[in-house]
């Protein structure tokens, strides 16, 4: 925020509570980060005054503000704040935990300083006015989009088969009220079949849209963002900021954004998206991590999120076929593969990540850049890779495996913490994998019951490091290999790191 525009934020006056009786008002005072709420006798009443007559509630707190018209005809004029804050559990839950809780509210005022109605209108479209402003230069937007996009709409792609076919009426029932709230302009568009989205993003008009938003679970952002990356003008697409509604049953995306915000992630389906569509609506924009992916079929994918291999992979993969049960899937399937794990032979090669690398800001991305040149530290695919210490900086780990993981981000899924140290844009991969030694089972049941809070690092046989790039050759011809939840042809396959090329509707941690 620059000096000028924060100083033109400061108002001052005095409001009632709506709906409460008129024996306090309310001294309201408007700065750049805070709005203060001072309880305050009216002169007509001789009443004392409520303990901790002073509140002071940080702008990032409030996601949106309206002003409304009386019902009937009044002089007065309303003006209400709509704030999503982090507090102590209250009442019956308080008892059992007390970890903080996201909590939504609103407080409408009533104005009526004036004896006219316009002029109280007036006053209050003028309070409005600087509060959406406090609230969007708190955003601290990049200049790019301040100067081009700031009227602009978000596209938001709902997937009427995500999370079980429950992604629309998520979003009617969640996400409308919130967005209005917020005056969060968008246009929604329901995908008509796997791919429509996809097809939507290569002919969009970039300029038109602030953003897109996807309603649906992993695998449609997966499609947007592969879908910007096959544009001619992949470069300018791939900056357009992506925002995600978890309505799908694996929302590792919009659970690794929240948890770089270092929220927590609220509990119910409901509550994770309606944290989402208030971020989003406040959003930053993040710059986020990628990998650039070939696999055994000659394809060049991108990746947002993980490779997986060996256990991680089948249950990814064969849990497809409980899809109905939503995210506990994944529990089901876990379960069948800690009983009867899969020992997955092969070997990874790996780039250690070295802060003195430089080679990706010496080889900025142009105009001219092409995808295929989008990669610093790969051969093809047919060719090996050389891991004598003399004569190379890379490195190969020999299985077997039971469970193999390379991750640009922090969560596998809304209850998942794979790679619990990543933020959105560390600049490497994390490999983690499990050989095959001591109890297959006992170790697999341990890693995957601390993957909801990503304990399972403290464990020594789950060896991890971060990784500019990577090559896994698995031994055997058939098997499970993912990409971001997609299944992809088994076989070799490459990848590594694009630092920081994505750009996410996210936010940064606060420092209070
Ligand atoms: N109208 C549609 N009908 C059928 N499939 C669709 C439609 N629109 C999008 N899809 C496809 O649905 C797939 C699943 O979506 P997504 O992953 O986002 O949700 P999900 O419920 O979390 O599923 P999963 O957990 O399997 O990833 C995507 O690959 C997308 O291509």
């Amino acid at each position: 925020m620059t000096q000028k525009e924060s100083n033109t934020i400061n108002l001052e006056d005095t409001f009632f509570l709506y709906g409460r009786s008129s024996k306090y008002k309310y001294l309201l005072k408007l700065s750049p980060t805070t709005l203060t709420i001072t309880t305050v006798s009216n002169e007509n009443e001789s009443r004392s005054l409520p303990l901790n007559n002073v509140k002071i509630i940080p702008i990032d707190d409030i996601y949106g503000c309206l002003c409304m018209k009386p019902l009937i005809n009044s002089k007065q004029c309303y003006l209400t704040f709509y704030q999503y804050v982090l507090r102590p559990p209250q009442g019956f839950s308080g008892i059992f935990s007390k970890k903080p809780l996201l909590h939504r509210s609103q407080h409408i005022f009533s104005y009526g300083k004036y004896n006219d109605y316009d002029t109280n209108h007036a006053e209050v479209i003028r309070w409005h006015r600087h509060i959406v402003q406090a609230i969007y230069l708190r955003r601290n937007l990049p200049l790019d989009i301040v100067l081009t996009k700031r009227d602009k709409r978000a596209l938001v792609f709902v997937n009427p088969a995500g999370g079980a076919g429950k992604a629309y009426r998520l979003v009617m029932e969640n996400v409308v009220s919130v967005w209005s709230e917020a005056e969060f302009s968008y246009q929604i568009v329901i995908t008509e079949y796997a791919g429509h989205a996809r097809d939507y993003v290569q002919s969009l008009d970039l300029s038109e849209w602030s953003g897109i938003v996807i309603a649906s679970g992993d695998g449609l952002v997966y499609e947007v963002v592969n879908g910007l990356f096959s544009r001619n003008d992949w470069q300018e697409a791939v900056k357009m900021p992506i925002g995600h509604l978890p309505c799908g049953s694996g929302n590792a995306f919009a659970a690794s954004i929240i948890r770089h915000s270092k929220q927590p992630i609220a509990e119910s389906v409901e509550k994770f998206v309606v944290q989402s569509a208030i971020l989003i609506a406040t959003h930053q924009v993040l710059p986020y991590d990628m990998a650039v992916i070939d696999t055994c079929d000659g394809q060049r994918v991108f990746s947002f999120l993980s490779v997986e291999w060996a256990v991680i992979a089948d249950v990814d993969c064969d849990s497809e076929k409980y899809r109905f049960l939503g995210g506990t899937r994944f529990t089901v399937e876990a379960v069948k593969r800690i009983l009867r794990p899969r020992i997955y032979t092969g070997y990874i090669d790996y780039l250690p990540y070295d802060v003195t690398d430089d080679t990706v800001q010496r080889n900025q991305i142009t105009s001219d850049t092409t995808t295929a040149q989008l990669h610093h530290h790969l051969l093809p695919l047919n060719e090996p890779i050389s891991v004598d210490p003399t004569t190379s900086k890379w490195r190969r780990i020999e299985g077997p495996f039971s469970y193999v993981l390379i991750t640009s981000k922090s969560a596998l899924s809304q209850d998942t913490v794979s790679t619990p140290q990543s933020t959105l844009a560390d600049g490497y991969l994390t490999l983690q994998f499990i050989r095959i030694r001591g109890s297959t089972r006992l170790n697999l049941a341990k890693t995957l019951l601390s993957l909801s809070d990503g304990k399972h690092f403290e464990y020594d046989f789950v060896e991890w490091m971060p990784v500019r790039a990577f090559r896994i050759v698995p031994a055997a011809t058939d098997g499970n290999l993912m990409i971001d939840g997609e299944k992809v042809p088994y076989g070799p396959l490459q990848g590594e790191v694009l630092p920081s090329i994505g750009r996410c509707m996210g936010k940064q941690p606060r420092v209070d």
